[in-house]
């Protein structure tokens, strides 16, 4: 809010705030959305559910004159014991130019958290793809959260503005384009393999799921059943 003229983008009606009382702990969900010449998309969301969930999931999207990664958040804690923390600038392309233009930075801010980046295999996502080597990812306990991972996310939050500010804006359409579909392809990429669709389901019900990932979380996405009947 300080550092950029932020205006309100909107969330799809019924989209914003959800409540649930599905599980053992009543749950809400609450998202916040903005968008400022830079920046077209900022979402967060929140998810509440007493001691049972905590998860916070953040993206950024660089407007489309922009070729920078994305910032992808995905903190998460069930139970108080299962702590997951993923932080990355997720690259919209995986040739050696961009990665050592947008991702070679990150690394000295990733030797400094070694607790947080713990090398863990993914299971639902392909690491080549959409995340670089210098992401924080982490399976950690609640003291490390407490003491480590909000000094991490600054430090990650910061060298993303600071890199921004740097950034040269595409002018040349071709360019521009090629963005517009890389960060769409982000979007179908990741609405195909979220491993939270579960999770929203058993909450909020498999419709309202749906509507949020496809409406909300990954916009640009098409659902695979319509790309099914394609
Ligand atoms: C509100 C939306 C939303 C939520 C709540 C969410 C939750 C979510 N993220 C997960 C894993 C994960 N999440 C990420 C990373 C990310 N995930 C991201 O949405 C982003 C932006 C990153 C990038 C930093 C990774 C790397 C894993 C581990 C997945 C794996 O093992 O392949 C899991 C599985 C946890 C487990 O192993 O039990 C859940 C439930 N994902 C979502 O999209």
């Amino acid at each position: 809010m300080q550092r950029f003229t932020l205006e309100s983008r909107p969330i799809p009606p019924g989209l914003e705030y959800q409540v649930s009382d599905r599980g053992r702990n009543p749950a809400t969900i609450q998202s916040w959305c903005y968008q400022c010449p830079q920046l077209r998309k900022i979402r967060y969301t929140y998810i509440d559910a007493g001691a049972s969930a905590q998860i916070l999931n953040s993206v950024i999207y660089p407007s489309h004159n922009y070729e920078l990664p994305l910032l992808g958040i995905d903190f998460l804690s069930f139970g108080q014991v299962k702590n997951l923390i993923v932080m990355d600038f997720q690259p919209l392309f995986q040739d050696e130019a961009y990665l050592k233009k947008y991702i070679h930075p990150l690394q000295t801010l990733h030797d400094k958290y070694p607790d947080l980046a713990q090398g863990l295999e993914m299971k639902f996502y392909d690491a080549n793809q959409y995340f670089s080597k210098y992401l924080l990812f982490a399976k950690t306990d609640a003291e490390t959260v407490k003491t480590r991972v909000f000094e991490a996310f600054k430090d990650y939050l910061n060298l993303y503005w600071q890199m921004l500010v740097q950034a040269k804006p595409l002018s040349d359409q071709s360019d521009i384009q090629r963005i517009v579909k890389a960060q769409k392809d982000y979007d179908q990429y990741s609405a195909d393999r979220d491993p939270a669709s579960g999770l929203f389901s058993s909450y909020f019900g498999h419709q309202w799921s749906e509507r949020f990932l496809h409406e909300f979380l990954f916009e640009d996405a098409v659902p695979l059943v319509a790309n099914a009947a394609k």
